[in-house]
This record gives structure tokens, sequence and C-alpha cells, in this order.
């Protein structure tokens, strides 16, 4: 029987096996972050020193301040100069604070050439399943799982089990990687993909860009999944010619070669199917505080008659911490605040998306536009898209995790409700009380300057 793509870069990686069906993997690469203190003290507390500094990177993104700000925390500074410490002392290449490498882990690792296909890589951190759109095999493991690669180059795994995703047909105007990952959320549930790693397959996988396939599978982690991948083409080839830590000349001709084996065989098994149609997808938002509470923007907050029995006690809980009326128009709830970043979303593809809306108008609430990364930055400054953020009122800041998660001091104040950009919505999210609706940059920009949740397709009209 034909394998599939996850089999091809898992069995290539065994080391050895356990009766139990765990496996000892070799890892090609990983990555770690400011957020990883705690693994470094655990390997020097064993007296271990890092098996193999040139496998591993470390990027500075989760403490990193994004602004001059007088009352930013020192704690969060020493965080960031911390992994620096920690890098030099093991001889780690890392991209801290002032380098033009650095930026959001799951950003930067792709855009340098870190993450390649048919590689294992992980990180510390759950949203490493983003590297997977390169036709990698990526998850993220826990603080002591790092120390053991830290300390070996390798980890212990169980098995996942397989799941193929396809998604055929077109997207429409403003239906973005995003959207469809929320869909395929809502589809699933947020914990549908538990014990898998998702494939992601059919027409409208192939046509996306590779900043898209970035979000797409960043977001497989909020499905439950293991990771999310999508196999290797000529997308994924162009977008990693020339990066400065993939192979070059000859060598990438090579591995490019081999690259093209990395696909699910015609008569490969997965675990499960599941198949959506592009078509049926419309600009999405969250309304509560799980991903799978996404609806088109089009719908309204679900009315008590909705709701299962079982599903009661939540729902309820939901409406009054995220201050709702039930069966109220989506486009009707006001934000206070707009944030655009996240390694989800803050790639140059998302901020030309925000940069088109932000030309109709002005913000009306206080709206963050942060980069991924410096390139990014750079980048968009060259095509001028911080001018015109800066004329719609919104704030250009430097690269980093920023009000995602809140580590670095960007946060959004208690009972106040932003329209965000990022991958998470659970209560507390972005600061204490915060309020978070997930949604895509064009549709981030647009509650922007409406000051309400708005389908970007009638501010543009451009509605089908
Ligand atoms: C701090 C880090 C470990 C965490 C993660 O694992 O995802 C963060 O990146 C997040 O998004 O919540
Ligand atoms: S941007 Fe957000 S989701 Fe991504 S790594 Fe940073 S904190 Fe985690």
């Amino acid at each position: 029987m034909g394998r599939t793509l996850f089999d091809k870069i898992w069995e290539s990686h065994v080391i050895s096996e356990r009766d139990n069906g765990t496996a000892l993997l070799f890892i090609d690469r990983h990555l770690v972050h400011d957020a990883t203190a705690q693994a470094f003290d655990q390997l020097k507390s064993e007296g271990q020193k890092v098996r193999r500094p040139d496998l591993t990177f470390g990027m500075a993104d989760h403490y990193i301040a994004t602004h001059d700000d007088p009352d930013r925390d020192p704690v969060h500074d020493a965080m960031v100069t911390t992994l620096a410490e920690n890098a030099r002392e093991q001889g780690i290449t890392s991209f801290g604070a002032n380098d033009e490498r650095q930026g959001i882990v799951h950003v930067a690792g792709p855009e340098l050439g870190l993450t390649l296909p048919g590689t294992l890589l992980v990180c510390g951190d759950s949203h490493t399943s983003t590297h997977g759109a390169l036709g990698a095999l990526a998850f993220g493991i826990g603080a002591s799982e790092v120390a053991h690669v830290l300390a070996t180059q390798t980890l212990w795994q169980q098995r996942p089990k397989t799941m193929r995703i396809r998604i055929d047909g077109e997207l429409g105007v403003h239906v973005t990687a995003k959207d469809l990952i929320l869909t395929i959320i809502r589809t699933i549930g947020a914990n549908g993909g538990a014990g898998y790693v998702i494939e992601y397959a059919g027409e409208a996988i192939d046509n996306l860009s590779m900043e898209s396939r970035l979000t797409l599978c960043n977001m497989s982690i909020e499905a439950g999944a293991r990771g999310g991948m999508i196999a290797p083409d000529e997308t994924t080839f162009a977008y990693l010619k020339g990066k400065p830590f993939a192979p070059q000349g000859e060598l990438f001709e090579r591995a490019v070669e081999a690259w093209r084996g990395l696909k699910s065989d015609d008569d490969a098994h997965h675990d499960k199917e599941v198949a959506i149609d592009a078509r049926s997808i419309a600009p999405t938002v969250t309304w509560g505080n799980s991903p799978e509470t996404a609806l088109p923007i089009t719908g309204h907050i679900p009315d008590l008659g909705d709701i299962e029995t079982s599903k009661m006690e939540q729902y309820q809980a939901t409406i009054e911490y995220m201050g709702l009326e039930p069966g109220a128009k989506l486009t009707s709830l006001k934000v206070d605040r707009v944030f655009i970043g996240s390694c989800t979303n803050s790639r140059l593809e998302d901020l030309r998306e925000a940069a088109k809306i932000a030309k109709l108008g002005r913000a009306k609430v206080p709206t963050i536009v942060v980069p991924g990364s410096q390139q990014v930055r750079q980048q968009a400054e060259k095509e001028g898209l911080h001018e015109i953020f800066h004329q719609a009122g919104f704030e250009w800041r430097e690269p980093g995790c920023s009000m995602c998660v809140a580590m670095n001091g960007d946060s959004v104040p208690s009972g106040a409700r932003c329209a965000s950009t990022s991958n998470r919505n659970f209560a507390g999210r972005q600061g204490p009380g915060s309020r978070t609706h997930l949604m895509s940059p064009a549709m981030a920009a647009a509650a922007a300057i409406t000051g309400h949740l708005t389908d970007v397709r009638e501010l543009e009209g451009t509605k089908c």
C-alpha cells in the first residue's frame, strides 16, 4: 500500500521504536524562543550541553518590545536578554533585538529558509504546525521535551493518525486562508483534529500562495491537531529559492528533485477524510471563546434556542464574558481595539490586504499593525504600506508576538472588544477581561475604519 506524506517524513526520522508504538525521532531543526528559558535551566541543572547547536536556532518574539513604552516591565527585557545569553553560552545562532533577521519564530523561520520540505522541525510552541505549510513535519513540544531535544537532538513521540482535508473549488473575493481555517475548525470542532496530523489538499490548497498556506497550517493546532501539512510543489520551491538557510545553487536543484517525491501516494490511506467546498465559505469571524465559534460575517450570535442542552452552561458563560446579545447581528458588534499581527497573519501579503482596506477610511478605534518580522517590516516600508497605515490612523509597530498573547505588555484593556487577526480567543488571551474576535487582516482593517464588525465585501462593494 502507498504511503502518505506524513508516513514518508515520519519513517525517515525513526531511530528506534518501542513495543508500545512510540518512536525515537531525529530532529532536523529545533527552534527556541524567548519563553523557553525554563528548558535551558533544566538542561544546565542536569549538567548537559546543547547536543547540536548547529541545528538549533533562537528567536526573540514573545517578550520583545514593539514600541517605546515608558511603562515597560524590565522583566520582559530580561527574558529577551536571557535567550541571547543562553544562545551565546551554548553556541546557538539566535536572532534577537536589533537583528534584521528577528521576527516571530513561525514567520521568520520559513522566511529565512530554516524550514525545509521533508524535515522534522520542533519548537516549544504550539503554533509550530505553521511550518508544515512547506511540506515539513512540524509540531510544538512542551518544556521538558525542549530540554530533551536540546540535550539529544531526538524526541520520543507517539505516532499520530492522519487526516486529509480536501478543499475543492475556488475561494470567493475576500475569502482568505484565515476564513478557510476558521470554517474548517467550525466544521470538525476545536477538538476534531485531536490525535491527527492533518494534510490539506485539493484545488483551493494548490492555488494558495505560500503565505496563505502558512496561515492555514498555523491554526491546525486550534482544531486540536498535532500538526498540519501541505505537500511541497512549485509554489514551495519558488518560495524557498535563494532563502539564506536553504540549499543554494546546484544543491538546491538536487533538493527540489528529492522534494518532488514528498506527496501522498495515490493509494495511500488516511485514517480520516474530510471534504469542504471552497465556494461555500464567506468572510468569517468568531463570536465566542473558542475558534469553533466561527460564523460567516452575515450571521447572528446564536440564540438560546439554537443551543444543545449540554452546551447551555458554556454558552451562557460565553455570552456574559463576551458581553453579547443573543441573536444580534454580528455586524452590530462595536469594537474598541484592532490588532493586525501574530504568526497567523502578519506577513507581507496580510499587510497588503489590510492596507488596501485602510485606504478606504480612517481608524475609529486604536489600531495597531505589528509586522511578523524585520524582513516583513522592511519590505512593507519599501512598498509604502506603513504610510498608508499612518494616513489611516493605524499605528505601525516593530515585529513581535505583541497583542496576540499580551506577554510583552501590549494588551487589550479589560472589557474591551478587539477585532484581531491572531489565532486564539479564549477568555483573557489578549489581557485579563479582553474580548477577542478572530478574523482576516482585511476584515480587521474594515472593523477599524467602521468601528464595528463589518463585511469587507460590502465596504468594497464586491459582494457577489
Ligand atoms: C508562550 C508559548 C509557549 C505559547 C504557545 O505554546 O503557543 C504562545 O506562543 C501562545 O501562542 O500561546
Ligand atoms: S504570535 Fe501569538 S500564537 Fe504566534 S507564537 Fe506568538 S504568541 Fe504564539
